[in-house]
């Protein structure tokens, strides 16, 4: 029998309703089935008493009288007949049952023959996984039924299988990736491969559940999104397992989209990421935008190996400290930072002990954003300088109760190149881009839940934040605005978001240093880096320096500690000193 609706309140509450949701449609089906009978009767007699209705309103008035007459000798003679009464209601609710019974067509059970051909093929390529010859009842087998394998399916208006769960034997070795990925690969296959397909395997109820994803919205520009402070979207996914949404804006259009939001700080488990792909793949884009949404509460520091100026349109913004392109800029910036890094440390322990709150001078969050920093590692493996990798164990290993954060982007093949420090400490992970099953593995720490189409679109990859989930991920759209190729309206969605700047580009120790730039493979970007929310210093030329932190302030033993902090600025100071 079809199921009835439901009343809307039952049929559109939270999850928390699903139970109760339940009960009243089974109490609902138990109560139909028990008064079937009653009501067929009572259609019937319902349907009986209109037609005689009917017949006597057709009646002539004329021939009314003998026809009342005729009936009421009918029932008499019935009433004087032995067991009259008796049969004359059998035969009424005989009648009126008849009369009652439903009569629309059946709906047709199962689904139109494409689509049945379809499901068929589909188990008759999974019967040599799901059988084996020592089964006596093999629920898989060549010509076999394919509706006890398939207790439910859905096709979209294309007839293309939109949702399927698949019962398999318990003998199957579910627990084992390889089994799990061979099976997944052939449904991808058999369902087409244009499309994502979640997975979700219940081992205990020997059941896997398909599910086909729709598209990531590619088209979401960079724009301010609703998080709090210490929160970083990545990127935005699907709703299967992130319950949270942010309200984005889609030019006149508001749209509510699950994201991949990054929790950085104290509080962090996974306080520094490290995002990987191909070239192209969109990894200096992810840096952008993270770069942007972090100059709202903090300082950026960026370490740029690619040297194709993707991150010029933070020169000079407030809070960029340093954009460094060059490989002596680099060292200089990271030793900076390394330093800092134990300077905050160490007040922040004193005062810890000291019972005070940590000082206000290690709460702005630093930020330190490198873009394929094995490029400074082959330049000074060459040259016979140590790694500049090295200097970033510190700001690694003690950045999350100094509030500083490290973020490292590089290519897929860079990542043996990558200093143990690096992989060790970077819990969250980004994978953008093409990439094998075994390197999202070896990355993410876990097989992603979906499987990847063959046309990936810049930007889409997947996330894993911790020992969490692995997520579908698409990174908002965040172009270079000075490449020519972005268009417009992404062009000014980016420039909305940068800061003012306040102090102009050092333009002029870059001209004066000919020779020093010469030197470097990739010129650097000379930046200003003034903190915002700090006094800048001056250095020897009267030009604003970042003021860290008063050194006469910090105490004996953190002096002792913590060398000096050597400005990133003061390889340009030496320039311009020289020229
Ligand atoms: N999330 C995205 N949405 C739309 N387009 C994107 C996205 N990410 C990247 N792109 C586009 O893809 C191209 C490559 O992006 P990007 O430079 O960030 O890649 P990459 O991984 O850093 O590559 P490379 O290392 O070669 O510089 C650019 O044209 C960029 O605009």
């Amino acid at each position: 029998m079809a199921r009835r609706p439901l009343p809307r309140i039952l049929s559109h509450g939270g999850a928390q309703l699903a139970r109760s949701r339940e009960l009243a449609r089974t109490a609902a089906d138990s109560a139909t089935d028990v008064l079937h009978p009653l009501i067929t009767i009572t259609r019937g007699l319902r349907r009986l008493a209109s037609a005689g209705r009917r017949r006597w309103a057709e009646t002539p008035k004329d021939r009314r009288g003998p026809l009342l007459f005729l009936a009421a000798s009918v029932v008499l003679v019935v009433a004087l007949m032995p067991y009259g009464p008796l049969l004359a209601v059998v035969t009424v609710m005989a009648t009126a049952a008849w009369q009652g019974r439903d009569r629309r067509p059946k709906a047709p059970q199962g689904p139109d023959p494409s689509r049945s051909r379809r499901l068929k093929s589909l188990y008759e390529a999974l019967v040599p996984y799901f059988s084996t010859p020592d089964d006596p009842e093999p629920l898989y087998s060549h010509g076999g039924a394919w509706e006890k394998a398939f207790p439910e399916y859905e096709f979209d208006g294309g007839g293309r299988i939109t949702h399927l769960v698949i019962s398999y034997p318990a003998y199957f070795p579910d627990g084992e990736p390889e089994s799990r990925a061979r099976i997944e690969h052939l449904l991808a296959a058999k369902s087409g491969r244009d499309r994502e397909y979640h997975f979700a395997w219940d081992e205990e109820g020997n059941l896997l559940t398909l599910r086909a994803l729709a598209p990531l919205p590619a088209d979401i520009a960079a724009q301010r999104f609703v998080t709090s402070p210490g929160e970083t979207v990545l990127g935005f996914t699907d709703p299967i397992r992130v319950q949270r949404t942010l309200p984005l804006s889609y030019g006149e259009e508001r749209r509510d989209v699950p994201p991949v939001v990054w929790r950085t700080g104290i509080r962090s488990t996974a306080p520094h990421l490290l995002a990987l792909g191909q070239p192209g793949s969109g990894t200096s884009t992810l840096l952008r935008s993270i770069a942007l949404q972090a100059l709202q509460h903090g300082d950026v520091m960026i370490v740029d190996g690619g040297g194709t100026g993707e991150y010029a349109c933070l020169t000079g913004r407030d809070g960029v400290l340093a954009v460094e392109c060059g490989p002596a800029g680099a060292a200089e910036s990271l030793k900076w930072a390394a330093q800092e890094t134990e300077r905050r440390l160490i007040a922040v322990n004193r005062a810890h002990q000291a019972g005070d709150p940590p000082p206000e001078d290690t709460r702005r969050p630093l930020w330190i954003l490198l873009d394929r920093p094995t490029v400074f590692t082959h330049l000074a493996a060459e040259d016979g300088r140590p790694d500049p990798q090295a200097l970033l164990h510190m700001p690694l290993r003690h950045g999350r109760p100094a509030n500083v954060t490290v973020v490292v982007a590089d290519q897929l093949d860079s990542l043996e190149t990558l200093s143990d420090a690096v992989r060790q400490h970077t819990r969250a992970r980004v994978v953008l881009g093409p990439a094998t099953a075994e390197q999202l593995e070896s990355v993410l720490g876990a097989p992603p839940p979906s499987t990847p189409v063959d046309q990936i679109p810049a930007g889409r990859g997947y996330a894993r934040l911790g020992t969490g989930p692995v997520h579908r991920l698409q990174v908002p759209a965040t172009p270079n605005p000075y490449d020519d190729a972005t268009s417009e309206a992404l062009r000014q969605a980016v420039l909305e978001l940068l800061p003012p700047r306040s102090t102009p580009a050092d333009e002029e120790a870059r001209q004066d240093a000919p020779a020093q730039e010469a030197a470097t493979p990739a010129s650097p970007v000379r930046l200003e880096k003034v903190p915002s929310d700090r006094t800048p210093d001056r250095d020897a030329h009267g030009r604003t320096t970042p003021a860290h932190d008063d050194e006469d302030k910090l105490p004996a033993e953190a002096m002792a500690a913590s060398p000096a902090p050597q400005q990133p600025q003061h390889r340009e100071a030496a320039v311009a000193e020289s020229s």
